[in-house]
């Protein structure tokens, strides 16, 4: 599924309308007539419904919502109504539902706080994607009141009030619901914190928007539907070498745990070989969990520049090399890895203490660079913009370094400066070191077997975060550490697979 900008969603309705003759005004009978269709499944003809509504279009859905309720006998419906300058659409709606005989419209006064606690439902129709800058005052307190309600749901009209719909960022104060029905698609502010925390559950009307228009965005959310049709295919007539070599250079004396994650992790996902190469020894820790994999250690503390002559025949016999986890970053394991990246053509996945060598190397588009917050806001080197659910500044990153960027969070951005994917599965039983490790073995183990270091980042992305929910689901997010989630990745993939 596309996920749009303000302006890209105005664009396509505008289209829908002048050049498919889907009319603004049938949108908006449409996008109504969604809305009440998720409020009847829900709530029933006793339910105190209060639509606040400002004057703008999200206002109209909001009008033509509480029409339709009340035409089907939901008597007890009171609608506020802030601000003055109507839109068109808005000041027809409003003599609609005038004509249907609905009349109690309230003000807003002392009594407003009253109206709002004993509603069983607050349909926010306030602002929608039309938000321009701070919060009014006016705005902010009625946000304010609706927020404090101690009982009863929420439900806004496409976006959250008070949600930048491009960065989810809040404008002051926003309203909390429990639950967002949008149009067409997921906007940007829907999957983005804190938007995507204020959007409560998320469903996406259809409407009679054309299909294609959606392609005007290059970006998209990751769907189970999308891994489905990507993983890579297992063919029966088949053996080890067709599911390629998987060659993970990591650890250090100092952090020996991370490359056996990487290793676990390219393991499961299907690799063909798993050839781990560390420093130090750690035999008896690779080898209990995963005797599959093969292991050497070249009796050292870290890596450095002459241990690339060791490792050559790996490094050329490699479908694709991991390299950053656990190395350490002192100067000699940075030239390292500049050498390993040197003598390779193929993909590599850069992690971790590797990322720290990042402007000594030669970029490619088949070089993936997987940050998370702290690595992202060392490697772009600039305190003048935040960083964080940062999508453009991490599009033009990966445009100017001709790189792969998977920028780990919990919404992580996968893009090549050309297409850019977010994820939007797991949660904080992914917030703990190793973590990372286990992803980055994912997604090599992927590219071993065939695919592209774009769609390897968006299928790893998915079922590390998928397999997360499944297992704290059970766990608790407390509980589950990375070795559980490599170890219940099964479970993820059989849900992609059984769908
Ligand atoms: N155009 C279309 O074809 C469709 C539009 N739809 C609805 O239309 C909405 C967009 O409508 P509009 O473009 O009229 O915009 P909105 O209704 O989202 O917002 C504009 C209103 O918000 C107020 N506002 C904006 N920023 C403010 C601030 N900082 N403080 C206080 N008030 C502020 C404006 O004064 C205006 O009244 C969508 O979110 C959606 O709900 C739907 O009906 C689907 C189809
Ligand atoms: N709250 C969260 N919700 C979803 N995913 C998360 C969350 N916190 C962390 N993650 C994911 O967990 C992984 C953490 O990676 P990282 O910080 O590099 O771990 P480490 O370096 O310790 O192995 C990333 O894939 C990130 O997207
Ligand atoms: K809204």
């Amino acid at each position: 599924m596309h996920i749009l900008t303000a302006d890209e969603m105005k664009k396509i309705d505008d289209s829908t309308s002048k050049e498919y003759g889907i009319t603004s005004e049938v949108l908006m009978e449409q996008a109504a007539i969604s809305i009440y269709n998720e409020i009847t499944k829900n709530f029933n003809k006793n339910t105190h419904f209060l639509f606040v509504l400002g004057t703008g279009n999200n206002g109209g859905d909001g009008l033509a919502t509480a029409r339709l309720l009340y035409n089907e006998g939901y008597k007890n419906i009171k609608i506020a109504i802030i601000g003055k300058n109507q839109s068109e659409l808005f000041k027809k709606q409003l003599k609609t539902i005038k004509k249907f005989g609905f009349d109690n419209f309230i003000e807003i006064n002392d009594d407003f706080k009253n109206h709002v606690s004993v509603a069983d439902c607050i349909v926010d129709g306030l602002i929608g994607i039309g938000l321009k800058g701070e919060l009014k005052k006016e705005m902010l307190e009625i946000i304010n009141i609706i927020n404090s309600k101690k009982r009863g749901k929420i439900i806004s009209i496409d976006i959250p009030s008070g949600i930048d719909a491009n960065t989810g960022k809040v404008f002051g104060n926003a309203i909390k619901a429990d639950k967002t029905i949008t149009f067409g698609s997921y906007k940007l502010g829907h999957i983005f914190f804190p938007g995507r925390e204020y959007s409560g559950s998320i469903i996406v009307a259809p409407l009679s928007f054309p299909k294609k228009l959606f392609s005007i965005s290059h970006r998209e959310l990751v769907t189970r539907d999308m891994i489905k049709k990507l993983l890579p295919k297992r063919p029966k007539f088949s053996q080890k070498y067709d599911f390629g070599n998987v060659l993970i250079l990591a650890g250090s004396a100092e952090f020996p745990g991370a490359s056996v994650l990487s290793a676990i992790g390219a393991q499961k996902i299907g690799a063909g070989l798993v050839r781990l190469i560390t420093p130090c020894s750690l035999s008896s820790s690779v080898l209990e969990h995963e005797p599959g994999i093969i292991y050497k250690s070249l009796n050292k503390d870290k890596f450095s520049l002459r241990d690339i002559d060791v490792i050559s025949k790996n490094i050329k016999k490699a479908s694709v090399i991991v390299i950053g986890p656990g190395l350490g970053r002192s100067n000699e394991t940075m030239q390292f890895v500049r050498g390993v990246v040197e003598n390779s053509k193929g993909p590599i996945v850069v992690d971790a203490d590797a990322l720290y060598a990042v402007d000594a190397l030669t970029l490619r588009k088949n070089i993936v660079l997987t940050p998370h917050v702290g690595e992202m806001q060392r490697i772009v080197r600039t305190d003048e913009i935040e960083i964080r659910q940062n999508y453009e500044y991490t599009e033009y990153f990966a445009k100017n370094k001709k790189a792969t960027i998977v920028f780990k969070d919990a919404t992580t951005i996968i893009t090549n400066g050309e297409k850019t994917y977010f994820n939007i599965t797991g949660n904080t039983a992914l917030s703990k070191g190793g973590s990372g490790d286990l992803l980055t073995g994912i997604i090599a183990g992927l590219i071993a077997q065939g695919l592209d270091v774009m769609k390897a980042s968006i299928i790893a992305s998915y079922l590390s975060g998928r397999t997360a929910e499944i297992v704290s689901s059970e766990k608790s997010e407390y509980y589950s550490t990375p070795l559980d989630i490599a170890k219940n990745l099964y479970r993820a993939l059989l849900e992609v697979m059984n769908d």
